[in-house]
């Protein structure tokens, strides 16, 4: 009897560590098969420093808003950038923590953007070298921070270059976009989200001034086209997420620390050397126009959609309620042809353009673009209030500055 009960407890026993011992094995195996260094180690972890202490310290510290009430923890792609530079400082005069993320790719001079970058940081805005198509920082700069807010500004720009690198408009403007959707909408909490669109939707829409409510379903140029897909992805992430989206198109944003590929950039580099620039002209010598937009207003209407997002509403992948979508015109209302453009610089510039008129090239290029804004104005007070002569004064002054035509700036 007693040997009895005890073959039946060594049995017991020997059963209870086969299970256990199968159990564990298999669990391991599973954790090995989905460790990301066992297939996929990505050199970028390194990059970035997830493993650094000093450099999550640094990431916590900026996205420290100044008070805990009222103000915002912002994560600002394309910090580096022209636009994204300005609203990450602005946002961070105001009180608000901001972090930036920048991939400082080779699309123009990218010490024009190592520039912005140093003085962001010396204003207290720590700016990381990351792309948003890299799963591992979204998720991991999520971990480290409730973000309130994500102002997506990265994004690869220009009309004309979609011709030349058409692969990096989708890699940006579509595989990013959604990248980083899927980053916040796994968040928690979820942050609301103002993005860059663009005029160029309209694309050869001819009933003007352009209203939100307007078709958008010609684009010109696949610049165009990757923004209006993405207006379209924002709709799907609203929709199955519960994601705050609103969705800024900006009207040929220009200023100090601007882009030097946009036209008013190189035409003042050119006019100074003595070079010509190609002025496009339509048919029938129809003027080519555009509604130029001062940076500080477009600031300034960032600032507004940021502060009327309301919250996104889901949690855990999950959508809770409806969330807001929005999409607003942040121009300046007042076209300006292009040969107007180049008079003006001649005159601030002291210098006259060797122009070479040409016909408008079938490059994306769209004949005008003319904003309605007054469903920004009803939101959130949106008005500009600089006109192209006044706003190309302030580009000049701080291209000749920046290009050493004395000290290098250091202010905004
Ligand atoms: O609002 C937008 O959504 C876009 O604005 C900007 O595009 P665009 O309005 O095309 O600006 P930009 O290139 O400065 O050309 C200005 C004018 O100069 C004309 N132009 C241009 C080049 C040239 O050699 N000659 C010329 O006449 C040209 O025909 C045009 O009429 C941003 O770059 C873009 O990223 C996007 O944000």
């Amino acid at each position: 009897m007693k040997m009895d009960k005890h073959r039946r407890w060594t049995y017991s026993i020997t059963k209870l560590v086969f299970w256990t011992t199968l159990f564990a094995g298999t669990l391991l195996f599973i954790c090995f098969q989905n460790s990301p260094s066992s297939s996929d180690s990505s050199p970028t972890v390194v990059k970035w420093g997830s493993s650094n202490p000093q450099w999550e310290k640094r990431v916590k510290f900026s996205a420290r808003p100044r008070t805990r009430s009222g103000h915002f923890s912002v994560l600002v792609t394309g910090a580096a950038g022209f636009v994204g530079s300005h609203v990450s400082a602005a946002l961070k005069r105001r009180g608000d923590g901001v972090v930036g993320l920048d991939n400082f790719n080779t699309y123009y001079d990218p010490s024009l953007k190592r520039a912005r970058q140093k003085l962001l940081e010396t204003n207290g805005v720590f700016v990381i070298e990351g792309d948003i198509n890299d799963n591992h920082i979204m998720k991991k700069l999520f971990e480290m921070v409730a973000f309130t807010h994500v102002m997506h500004l990265a994004a690869q720009a220009g009309v004309r270059y979609a011709m030349k690198n058409p692969g990096s408009y989708i890699h940006s403007n579509i595989a990013g976009l959604v990248n980083l959707f899927e980053a916040c909408k796994s968040a928690n909490p979820q942050p609301a989200i103002v993005w860059a669109s663009s005029s160029s939707v309209y694309g050869l829409n001819t009933k003007v001034p352009f209203s939100e409510k307007d078709r958008t379903d010609q684009p010109a140029s696949l610049y165009a086209a990757t923004k209006k897909a993405g207006e379209e992805i924002a709709h799907t992430y609203n929709h199955i997420y519960g994601l705050s989206i609103t969705g800024l198109r900006f009207f040929t944003v220009y200023g100090p620390w601007g882009r030097p590929d946009m036209a008013y950039f190189f035409f003042t580099k050119d006019i100074l050397k003595g070079k010509p620039i190609s002025v496009f002209q339509g048919s029938n010598n129809k003027s080519v126009a555009r509604d130029f937009t001062y940076i500080d207003d477009i600031v300034e209407g960032c600032l507004g959609a940021l502060d009327t997002a309301e919250k996104s509403t889901g949690s855990g992948g999950k959508k809770k309620k409806n969330a807001q979508l929005r999409v607003f015109n942040l121009g300046n209302t007042s076209p300006v042809p292009v040969t107007k453009l180049v008079s003006i610089l001649e005159k601030l510039l002291k210098v006259k353009a060797k122009r070479n008129v040409l016909p408008l090239p079938r490059n994306g290029d769209v004949m005008f673009t003319h904003a309605n804004i007054s469903y920004a104005q009803k939101e959130f007070g949106y008005k500009p209030t600089t006109d192209l002569q006044t706003g190309l004064q302030k580009f000049v002054n701080w291209y000749l500055d920046y290009y050493s035509i004395g000290e290098k700036k250091n202010s905004w």
